[in-house]
């Protein structure tokens, strides 16, 4: 295994009663930026932590970088974290925060502020060291924290939800520059979030949580083009979730049932049966009037949000939640309308 690489053998880990991981096996590729994604109390902060040795295991085995590490201090394995509260010290200046880790490693005094000073430049806060925290900006002293993290040269780095102090539009602007500092420098990063647009952002791979395990791994696309339940297709992205019956499904084609009516499919991705058809918002379409199949629906909420107008629609189905292009005469609430969509846009995951 090379440099930067994360490997959990089963690990688990219980805080007395409560299992905050269940058998954990993952493997984070050197290079990468893995995104730990879970509603709150799923195991993504434990996770985490037990990379950073901040959290002892209560079994497994973890690897980084090859080495075995399980009964290694944090202290000794080479890791950074960026936090959640930035965590800088506030008497002391920017360039002695970001210096503050190499001088704690007795590193010579003028070469760590020479690291501290390129560590600065890195994160686009060149000319900002003579500065206190409390004078910069709270994205700025995010970028600080990272370029702290950064200046250790750590095999990994760990980034506990570090967006979540910002306001939205500062949120979409660090991101970036840490996506691109990870991809310039070709680090490993592990980076925590609830937020998926977050994640889908940033990230290589994502690794949804949800009750301490593993609901699905893969790249933002594959998540949201081939959920495995109807969790992840809820959770990465919007999604209507409607039930079906799935009246026929082999390798190449499938058949639905819904309301009466049956639907051809080019792939199957459920098991005969009762199952979930996922139609995402933006594939909706309304029509004024009656298709072959269509669903008849109420428009019950419309907003306009300039680049696309939102309904919330009332159906045999349930409700359904549709994005559309503006039009200039938009459907309204009280209208009628018949709901479609492409067969080859639907995805099929189990009840
Ligand atoms: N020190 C602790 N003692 C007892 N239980 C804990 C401790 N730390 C975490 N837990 C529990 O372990 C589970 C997982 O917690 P964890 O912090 O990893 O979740 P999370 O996914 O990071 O959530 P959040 O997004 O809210 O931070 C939760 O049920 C939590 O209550």
């Amino acid at each position: 295994m090379t440099k930067g690489s994360v490997r959990f053998e089963n690990v688990t880990k219980r805080y007395d009663d409560v299992v905050a991981l269940k058998p954990l096996t993952l493997d984070i590729q050197p290079g990468t930026l893995c995104t730990l994604l879970g509603p709150s109390g799923c195991g993504k902060t434990t996770t985490l932590r037990l990379i950073a040795g901040l959290e002892a295991a209560s079994a497994g085995k973890i690897f980084i970088g090859g080495e075995d590490v399980t009964h290694l201090s944090a202290t000794y394995r080479r890791v950074s974290m960026v936090f959640q509260s930035y965590a800088l010290f506030p008497h002391m200046t920017v360039a002695e925060n970001v210096a503050y880790g190499l001088n704690v490693k007795r590193m010579p005094r003028a070469e760590a502020a020479s690291r501290a000073e390129a560590g600065l430049e890195l994160v686009g806060l060149k000319g900002f060291g003579d500065r206190l925290p409390s004078e910069l900006s709270g994205g700025q002293q995010q970028r600080v924290a990272v370029a702290r993290a950064i200046v250790l040269e750590p095999e990994v780095l760990l980034l506990d939800e570090p967006l979540s102090n910002l306001d939205a539009k500062l949120r979409r602007h660090v991101r970036e520059e840490i996506r691109q500092i990870q991809q310039r420098l070709g680090l490993t990063a592990v980076y925590v979030t609830h937020d998926q647009e977050e994640a889908m952002a940033v990230s290589d791979r994502i690794i949804v949580m949800k009750n301490a395990e593993i609901a699905q791994a893969g790249t933002p696309r594959d998540l949201y083009e081939r959920p495995a339940s109807s969790f992840i297709a809820d959770f990465i992205g919007d999604a209507n979730l409607l039930d079906v019956e799935v009246t026929q499904s082999d390798a190449s084609s499938a058949a639905i049932r819904l309301l009466g009516h049956d639907y051809d499919l080019p792939r199957a991705t459920a098991a005969r049966g009762a199952a979930k058809m996922v139609l995402r918002p933006h594939h909706v379409r309304l029509n004024a009037s009656p298709l072959s199949g269509s669903i008849p629906a109420e428009v019950t909420y419309a907003a306009y949000l300039g680049n696309s107008i939102q309904f919330t629609l009332s159906s045999p189905a349930g409700e359904i939640f549709a994005i559309a292009a503006p039009t200039d005469r938009p459907f309204a609430v009280g209208d009628t309308v018949h709901v479609t969509w492409q067969p080859e846009d639907i995805r099929l995951v189990a009840n």
